[in-house]
């Protein structure tokens, strides 16, 4: 299956969900890897893979290393093999090489193209997609970073076979926010089927992709409906922050942040309680996490400030109405926020 993403100013990439093909690359190509990643799929990549030069780059494997010091080994590895601006780096691994790979490559002598190559099912589902590209530093995450669109999108589900199953679970998450945020169908059809089956997998990565594609062309800088992406996302990056992201894995902090969002879109009114519970249920037939004790419930609050989406001092809450449909508002209320922070305390 392919999906294409064609934007108003004409960028335009294919991604494609299928075994890998032989690639050819008239340039110089460069490798960004973990040694979680290349220990099981390099050498298969390689084979697939001729190009000008070839070489590969293995940065540390961890959310903590989103930093702006791994960046810097990355862009040091592109100068060390005089990378030209004809030049590509393939991000090989889950989410965080992608988000890394492409940052690198949006200021690398002020941006040269980049290949996803995603090896996780939360990459595969919703961060090789987009061009979001970003780091962490001590603020929060994501907070710095560069919409950079990515060359392709190559999705080979058959790196999942070597994913533990935590990992699989926080893609889920992600597929089934995916699902609450846009379409209903698909969140009963998550309810009904079973994503470790091989072939429902397959189904799910294609129906996220294409929701998420949908977004991208109609909205890629986050002007507008692209936030409902963000869906548990305000909550979820608080958490992964407050507890260094050593804790929770980015789907599981998701998962947690559905639910407070869910509990805060019950509490104004805009969903009810069943529809959150049926939320609940999805996310806990994976074991994906749905509680976490919030220490400083002020502290917390606080930090919605730092958030990409706060804008004039305004917090954006993505808020469940339905299943399948969501509100995107600044106009919450901080009492109702701190009754509902309270709740998790
Ligand atoms: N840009 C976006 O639109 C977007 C969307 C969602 C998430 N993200 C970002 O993605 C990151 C999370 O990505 P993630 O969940 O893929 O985490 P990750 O990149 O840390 O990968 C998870 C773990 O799985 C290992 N791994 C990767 N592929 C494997 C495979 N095939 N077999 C065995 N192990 C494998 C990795 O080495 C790592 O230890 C977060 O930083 C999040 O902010 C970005
Ligand atoms: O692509 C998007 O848009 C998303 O919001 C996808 C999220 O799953 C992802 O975690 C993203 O990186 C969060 O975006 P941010 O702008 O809040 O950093
Ligand atoms: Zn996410």
């Amino acid at each position: 299956m392919i999906v294409n993403i064609t934007l108003p100013d004409k960028t335009s990439y294919d991604i494609t969900i299928d075994r890998l093909n032989e690639i050819y690359y008239d340039t110089k190509v460069v490798i960004v890897t973990n040694p979680t990643v290349s220990g099981f799929h390099l050498e298969y990549l390689k084979q697939k893979i001729t190009a000008k030069q070839l070489s590969v780059v293995t940065i540390p494997d961890g959310e903590e290393y989103k930093n702006m010091q791994t960046i810097d080994s990355i862009l040091n590895h592109c100068f060390e093999h005089r990378l030209d601006r004809k030049s590509l780096l393939i991000a090989f691994g889950g989410g965080v090489i992608g988000d890394m790979t492409g940052f690198a490559s949006s200021i690398y002598q002020r941006g040269i193209s980049f290949v996803q190559i995603p090896t996780t099912l939360l990459s595969q589902v919703d961060a090789s997609v987009g061009g979001k590209t970003g780091i962490n530093n001590k603020y929060g995450k994501n907070l710095i970073g560069a919409f950079h669109q990515p060359k392709a999108v190559l999705i080979d589900p058959f790196f999942l076979t070597t994913l533990p199953k935590r990992e699989f679970s926080a893609g889920v998450a992600e597929i089934i926010k995916m699902a609450v945020t846009f379409n209903e169908n698909f969140f009963t059809w998550l309810e009904q089927n079973d994503l470790t089956q091989e072939e429902n997998i397959k189904i799910a990565i294609q129906k996220s992709v294409q929701t998420k594609a949908d977004v991208v062309i109609k909205d890629e800088k986050e002007n507008g409906i692209r936030a409902a992406l963000n869906y548990g996302h305000t909550f979820a990056h608080v958490i992964e922050n407050e507890t260094e992201y050593k804790t929770y894995l980015h789907g599981e902090a998701v998962g947690i942040g559905m639910i407070m969002a869910n509990e805060l879109s019950v509490k104004l009114g805009l969903m009810k309680e069943n529809e959150a519970l049926r939320i609940k249920k999805l996310l806990q037939k994976y074991d994906i996490p749905t509680s976490y004790k919030i220490k400083d419930v002020e502290n917390f609050y606080e930090h919605f400030f730092l958030d990409k989406k706060s804008l004039d001092n305004k917090i954006k809450f993505i808020l469940p109405n339905s299943i399948g449909g969501c509100v995107i508002t600044d106009e919450v209320k901080k009492e109702d926020v701190i009754e509902v922070l309270k709740v998790f305390n």
